[in-house]
């Protein structure tokens, strides 16, 4: 695991990228540690999709440093996709292979090719019953995909989770099944940035929680301890900002 002389797995300082006239990151400033949490929150238009794709070498700022686990995505997309596990909004997978298969292809596609018995360990892991391991992903729901993404991602064992609206279409069980997964993924080492609208998931699982408004973070609020985020106090901030941006 290749980690910059700070340790942060997650780096973007000051970065200014714009589409055309447009500018849509404006001196955006976010680090996030190895086992810690990050929830992005932001109304429609500030940016996070862009951060998404910044991280992931699909779009190259204009200016700033963009790191991750060390590599710069823009300057070496394949080393640095290599560090980093993304669970999209709608997860995509080989709907005509069954879990196992789509975890042994994917894997494999990634240099990796565990036994059978660690991706059930890893299916175990998620929560995914057994009876839907040799099922094709076609009948499953966005809960079931997730968890199959999730599992790919632990056996990846990689140092950068991302995370694009995970909670959105899960209902509250099934997004307190997965937030418990992120937390595992997090206390393994990993460091978890996820963008989210979902005040309460953000609140429940995060360790720091950053406003993005028009391409930069106007506040941020962290965890203390056993001490967590007061819902209320995000939503009266989120709305805030939403109404501004
Ligand atoms: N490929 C693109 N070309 C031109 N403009 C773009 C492109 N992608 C995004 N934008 C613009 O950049 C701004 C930020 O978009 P982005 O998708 O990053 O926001 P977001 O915070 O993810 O919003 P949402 O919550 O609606 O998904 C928007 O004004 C959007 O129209």
């Amino acid at each position: 695991m290749s980690l910059t002389a700070t340790g942060q797995p997650i780096i973007l300082s000051d970065v200014n990228l714009s589409y055309g006239s447009q500018p849509v990151l404006r001196g955006l400033t976010l680090h996030v540690d190895a086992g810690e949490i990050y929830a992005l929150l932001g109304g429609n238009g500030a940016g996070k999709s862009t951060t998404m794709s910044t991280l992931l070498g699909f779009a190259r700022p204009d200016s700033g440093t963009v790191l991750v686990a060390g590599h710069d995505p823009a300057e070496q997309p394949d080393k640095a996709r290599e560090q980093i596990a993304y669970v999209p909004e709608n997860v995509a997978l080989y709907e005509h292979l069954t879990a196992r298969e789509n975890a042994a292809y994917l894997l494999a596609l990634a240099g990796r090719h565990p036994a059978l018995q660690e991706i059930d360990g890893a299916f175990e892991a998620t929560g995914l019953q057994a009876s839907a391991w040799d099922k094709r992903l076609g009948g499953f729901s966005k809960g079931m995909r997730q968890k199959v993404a999730i599992a790919i991602a632990l056996l990846r064992e990689v140092p950068v989770l991302l995370l694009d609206e995970p909670s959105s279409g899960l209902d509250p069980r099934a997004t307190a099944d997965f937030n418990r997964l992120v937390h595992d993924v997090a206390r393994k080492g990993a460091a978890v940035l996820m963008v989210t609208h979902d005040l309460l998931s953000a609140a429940d699982i995060a360790d720091r929680i950053g406003f993005l408004e028009s391409g930069r973070i106007v506040d941020e609020a962290s965890a203390q301890g056993t001490d967590r985020f007061d819902v209320r106090d995000l939503h009266r901030k989120f709305a805030r900002e939403a109404v501004t941006a």
